[in-house]
């Protein structure tokens, strides 16, 4: 690696001339300088080395192999993240569990201020507001305040690691929504969270991080507020106008209104199935490594999780070089939704129109294709209930409106789109999943890293 700043009297360089020492540099300055350019060099020749190791490994084939996930906004990326720290690191997986607290108050948040919103915007289709809701609703007034503090409290450093957007309800006519808040990376607010845990203050539970004595207190306003939030969602009045606005909060990322007794309880620690479901949304790319064990071959993997919305893509493409294989999440339940950067593109059409862009990249020809079709739970119970796949991909015509007819129509789509625009003949791994399940997402996992594995092996091999 090259080194800068340590070949100095080319006048005519412009980067030289502005990194070069003063003519007249005091002695004290000079030793200084002296001093970081040393370290500066041992860190530089630090690299070199491990670039040095990381290409001797590579010849012989033992590099670590490198994955990236792939898919839109909400397609479950950082979910399927979770379940291999869940299955290859399950005691850090366990160490961060209180840390996920806070993401999960704050996403109750954010439905309860859905509703809310809901039940204030205008619109005459309405039923009327029976006054005992309407007192529910102001007594929920106090937990719309607690949004600032939860998102401080993920980001106790004030760090640009963590960054909070106001989302706003096109749909319901409002200048103002309930917060998204969305992080760099996928540890370091985690690290941040639990140096502020680890301060040891007296007045605090250290368990539950919650201090009762606080009437601001997050933990303690939801806790005060959950009988009016069980009130509110059990309304039948609020599910009339939740269904008129077309409204379907149980679908939302990062529901837990049917667990608020649970989850809002005074020692409430989140469960791995909790943490599965906690929604926080990734900006930036993140890299992940593990170790995985597969017939008596240990292999580091590097697992990169990146932002899925529009304009965190072109973040992925420099990610594309020597990657072994994609894993692509597209979530088939939304085949009814847009997309929230964008309403007027409907969010199947964009995993469609990803994939696609994907199976033609000539830098990933080389790579294995490995498709999610993902959040089938969903699907299944959508389809049940009665919305019509037709009604949004039209060329499914009078197939019957069932999960089994339905999956199997999109996955021979996928297919096709790969078979058709890929540059190359390739496999094609098509599986059905939903990354919230943690046993059915671990089978899966140890089956493509037995494929990438033996594939690799064999490669290897032939290179030997
Ligand atoms: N029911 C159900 N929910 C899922 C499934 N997969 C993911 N989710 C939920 O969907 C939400 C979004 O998932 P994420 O993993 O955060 O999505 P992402 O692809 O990382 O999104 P970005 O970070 O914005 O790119 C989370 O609340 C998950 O719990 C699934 O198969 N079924
Ligand atoms: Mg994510």
């Amino acid at each position: 690696m090259a080194m800068l700043g340590l070949t100095r009297g080319t006048d005519n360089d412009p980067l030289a001339r502005a990194i070069s020492p003063p003519k007249k540099e005091p002695s004290t300055h000079k030793e200084a300088r002296i001093l970081a350019e040393k370290q500066a060099k041992m860190i530089s020749d630090q690299i070199d080395e491990e670039l040095k190791k990381e290409r001797v490994a590579e010849r012989k084939g033992t590099r670590a192999l490198k994955v990236l996930i792939l898919g839109q906004s909400e397609s479950g990326k950082s979910t399927l993240l979770k379940n291999f720290q869940l299955m290859c690191k399950p005691r850090a997986f366990g160490a961060e569990r209180a840390s996920w607290r806070a993401v999960i108050q704050l996403n109750i948040v954010r439905s309860i201020h859905l509703i809310l919103d809901a039940l204030s915007a205008p619109g005459t289709a309405s039923p009327r507001i029976p006054a005992e809701l309407m007192k529910v609703k102001q007594r929920l007034s106090p937990l719309l305040q607690v949004e600032d503090t939860l998102t401080r409290k993920l980001n106790p450093t004030g760090s640009d690691e963590v960054e909070a957007t106001r989302l706003v309800p096109a749909r319901l006519g409002l200048k103002d929504g309930p917060k998204e808040v969305a992080v760099h990376s996928a540890s370091g607010w985690k690290s941040a969270f639990s140096r502020l845990m680890n301060t040891g203050r007296d007045s605090i539970d250290t368990l539950n991080d919650v201090d009762w004595n606080d009437p601001n207190e997050p933990g303690a306003v939801l806790h005060r507020c959950s009988e009016d939030m069980t009130k509110l969602w059990q309304d039948p009045v609020v599910h009339q106008i939740l269904e008129k606005r077309n409204l379907r909060i149980q679908e939302l990322a990062g529901f837990f209104l049917d667990s608020l007794d649970r989850v809002t309880a005074p020692r409430y620690m989140p469960t791995d199935d909790d943490i599965l479901r906690a929604r926080l949304k990734t900006l930036g790319v993140s890299e992940h490594r593990f170790t995985m064990n597969s017939s008596s071959i240990s292999r580091d993997w590097r697992v990169y999780d990146v932002g899925g919305q529009r304009s965190l893509r072109a973040a992925w493409i420099p990610f594309f070089d020597d990657v072994d294989a994609i894993i692509f999440l597209a979530p088939i339940s939304c085949f009814d939704q847009v997309l929230e950067e964008d309403p007027k593109v409907n969010r199947l059409e964009d995993s469609f129109n990803l994939w696609s862009s994907i199976v033609q990249n000539p830098l990933l020809r080389q790579t294995n294709l490995i498709l999610f079709m993902n959040k089938i739970d969903i699907m299944r119970q959508k389809l049940a209930n009665g919305v019509m796949l037709k009604d949004y991909v039209i060329s499914y015509q009078d197939r019957p409106n069932d999960f089994e007819n339905a999956s199997a129509y999109l996955m021979k789509k996928f297919g096709g789109i790969l078979k058709q625009k890929s540059p190359v003949s390739r496999v094609f791994y098509g599986h059905l999943t939903s990354v919230t399940d943690p046993k059915s997402t671990s089978y899966i996992i140890s089956n493509i890293r037995d494929v990438l594995m033996r594939q690799n092996l064999a490669k290897t091999s032939l290179i030997v």
